[in-house]
């Protein structure tokens, strides 16, 4: 039976999934080492190092540009000034992925609940979606901060199958990162991994998803939804 023949409802990552959102990443971890007066890192370097939240992305930012690990401290008072930078230009030069909006549509008309499951800070998950108009699809939306742990942690899908009063086989994971992968087997949800998102410069294969998908249309096909463009 195909691991997709029971689902239900879907959860989807953000960053590199949705939204390619490194370009405005990129220039906020910029403006903070710039006022730092250390070496600036290049978008694909953060591309590299997007994945585990912010703290982990300024860790890895200032890790590079001091040369060697920085102090508890050091990070500690960098963190708002990240937050301030990416707050102000959250969507300068962000831009969702080709198909996303259409899916979405398919999805919900189709009768699907839909998450979000990302490892953002919430306080930028919401007016992120809310920029490209896309929180109307989605019923519940959970950042990196809303809960203990964040994935690869399996917490936020199993908090999605409690909410929902699902089974397991009937929540799907949508993601680029082998923390979406992990995160769904973890949980026992099946998983699709898209390769055009940022996944540390790894192959989103290796990490044993359900199925691999270069587009993000491709999901449709997956869960045997009709294309209401051709149905007529
Ligand atoms: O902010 C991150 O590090 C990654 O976010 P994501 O979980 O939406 O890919
Ligand atoms: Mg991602």
């Amino acid at each position: 039976m195909s691991p997709f023949s029971q689902i239900k409802a879907v959860a989807f990552d953000l960053d590199g999934t949705l939204i390619d959102s490194v370009p405005d990443l990129a220039a906020a971890t910029r403006a903070v080492l710039d006022e730092l007066n250390l070496p600036l890192c290049t978008d694909d370097m953060v591309r590299s190092w997007v994945g585990n939240g912010a703290e982990m992305l300024m860790r890895r930012a200032l890790t590079f540009a001091l040369e060697s690990a920085m102090s508890e401290e050091q990070l500690q008072a960098t963190m708002p000034r990240f937050m301030h930078f990416y707050k102000l230009n959250l969507q300068q030069h962000s831009v969702l992925y080709a198909g996303v909006e259409a899916v979405l549509v398919q999805l919900k008309q189709a009768g699907y609940q839909m998450a979000i499951v990302t490892n953002k800070p919430y306080e930028f998950t919401i007016p992120l979606l809310e920029s490209f108009n896309l929180n109307q699809y989605f019923d519940l939306v959970l950042g990196g901060d809303s809960l203990a742990k964040m994935k690869p942690d399996p917490l936020p899908l199993q908090h999605i199958l409690h909410e929902w009063q699902l089974p397991a086989e009937q929540l799907l994971m949508v993601g680029d990162s082998k923390n979406d992968i992990i995160a769904a087997k973890a949980a026992k949800v099946a998983s699709v991994g898209l390769t055009y998102g940022y996944n540390y410069g790894e192959d989103i294969g290796l990490s044993g998803p359900d199925a691999v998908c270069e587009q993000f249309s491709e999901i449709t096909a997956l869960l045997k939804l009709r294309d209401n463009a051709t149905e007529q």
